[in-house]
């Protein structure tokens, strides 16, 4: 990759601060000859690595992992209407295979349940097979017509995370939500990712479904980011695809069912929120690189420096760190800005100075310096990592609330959203978020708000004065 020295724009332009640190620090190369289609570099996919990793771990508590395929024959595709009708201008047709036109034309899927759920239908006959819960991560395709953008608006999907459950009650399905919802934030947490959860306006809400719980973060720009969503899909698809089993009275029941998805903007939140002016800044969970040695060489102890740091590289690998010593023969501050570039959380500056005193020095990421004994080094290192960890959070959910507004008014309402997200009372009627949207240029996000940021309350909606709920308004990816 050519180096590029230049100053990076700052964080304030958050669009073209984004656009630069996409290949500065070498996430993703966006030259790729078709819209909406990027290339992964190592460093980007490793962070996707790491966060699929512990997204892997979480969904392994009580889902399978599995695989389906890409290809929807258009028969299976069409047979449940509010479905197509959401993704009819979203989806890709194969019509040929080599020169010979198909018999049926074939989906690439944009989500899979027109893919999966035909096979549930001859998987599942009785109550004991149920709750079947099983997930996948594929990339998937979508026509996407408003502007694409690295990371947070793709026509191929590169990292989908889509779960699909299925259970003989309603009840069930409804406590599998709640259960998507603590996984999802559990996930969050680890990206030290602050987020909001709400319910999607009907119109807004997956198609198919019975109701859309989102995830929701604040970017930079005060735009709201979709980072994950959660769908009860009641007994919809269960009806269209025959998904149904023989309950314990020998009655044949429909099932009822959830689906939940995760994507690349996961990725794209965790770079935006915690980025700075000088690059990335990654939490330890998700750093390709979490410690970078790097020896301060001085003259004729230059051996000794080097032997030093090579000893310390081998007992951090050993205590499982993902460490890298840099021993180029380079200016040490052209190192430091290089890692800073890639957001490795830890430097360990090692010198003459500190073999003498049997200590290293330890800067993290956001520049915090600290001096640890040589010897326990593994547990020094480990504290000041986790420290790191938590500063990032509370950074990360102070600037959130920094950018949450009440508005009890049209106007502070169209005042609040060109920073950030406003929390207003909204009667629930579409007719009146239709009003609000055209007020102040921005949209109902959702209601029932579930943030520790956010006192929910009643009172008289901002459009009609009629009864109201605390509901979310701001400009959104
Ligand atoms: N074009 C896109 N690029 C990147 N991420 C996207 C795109 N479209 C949707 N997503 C992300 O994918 C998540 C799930 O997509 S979705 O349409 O809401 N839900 C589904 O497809 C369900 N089948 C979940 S399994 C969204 O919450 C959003 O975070």
């Amino acid at each position: 990759m050519e180096e590029d020295t230049g100053a990076l724009p700052r964080k304030e332009n958050f669009s073209e601060w984004y656009n630069e640190i996409l290949w500065r620090a070498e996430i993703m190369d966006v030259r790729y000859p078709v819209k909406g289609l990027y290339v992964w570099y190592p460093h980007g996919f490793g962070i996707r690595k790491r966060a699929y990793g512990i997204l892997r771990d979480l969904m392994d508590r009580d889902h399978a992992e599995t695989m389906f395929p890409l290809l929807i024959p258009k028969t299976e595709f069409m047979k449940e209407a509010e479905h197509i009708k959401g993704f009819e201008d979203e989806v890709y047709w194969v019509t040929h295979g080599g020169t010979s036109e198909l018999d049926v034309p074939l989906a690439l899927r944009p989500t899979s349940e027109t893919a999966i759920y035909p096979m549930y239908s001859l998987w599942i006959r009785s109550h004991t097979d149920l709750p079947l819960k099983l997930y996948q991560i594929v990339n998937t395709f979508r026509y996407e017509t408003k502007h694409t953008r690295p990371l947070i608006r793709l026509r191929e999907i590169t990292s989908f995370k889509e779960a699909h459950t299925v259970h003989a009650t309603r009840e069930e399905a409804e406590a599998q939500v709640e259960i998507a919802l603590g996984l999802y934030k559990e996930f969050y947490d680890s990206l030290r990712v602050p987020v909001i959860l709400s319910r999607r306006p009907d119109w807004d809400k997956f198609p198919g479904a019975d109701y859309t719980i989102a995830v929701d973060t604040i970017m930079p720009d005060g735009k709201t980011l979709q980072i994950g969503t959660v769908h009860m899909l009641g007994d919809h698809f269960s009806r269209t695809y025959a998904i149904t089993y023989e309950d314990a009275n020998g009655e044949r029941q429909y099932a009822c069912q959830t689906c939940y998805g995760i994507s690349e903007r996961s990725i794209a939140a965790t770079i935006s929120v915690h980025g700075d002016d000088k690059g990335l800044v990654l939490p330890p969970e998700v750093a390709p690189i979490e410690i970078v040695i790097v020896p301060i060489i001085v003259g004729k102890r230059r051996d000794e420096v080097l032997a030093s740091a090579a000893a310390l590289e081998t007992e951090l690998r050993d205590a499982g760190f993902a460490v890298k010593l840099d021993a180029r023969d380079m200016r040490p501050g052209a190192k430091y800005y290089h890692w800073e570039m890639r957001g490795v959380p830890l430097r360990i500056e090692v010198g003459p100075r500190d073999i003498d005193a049997n200590t290293v020095i330890a800067v993290t990421r956001t520049g915090k310096k600290t001096t640890l004994d040589r010897r326990g080094v593994v547990e020094g290192i480990n504290s000041v990592l986790g420290a790191f960890g938590e500063d990032l959070s509370q950074a990360a959910k102070q600037a959130m609330a920094d950018r949450i507004t009440a508005a009890a008014t049209l106007e502070e309402t169209a005042e609040a959203v060109k920073s950030g997200v406003a929390v207003v009372h909204w009667c629930g009627s579409q007719e009146c978020a239709e009003k609000i949207e055209a007020a102040v240029d921005a949209s109902v996000l959702g209601s029932e708000i579930r943030s520790d940021l956010i006192a929910v309350s009643d009172g008289p909606c901002i459009a009609c004065g009629g009864e109201g709920t605390s509901a979310l308004v701001a400009r959104t990816y």
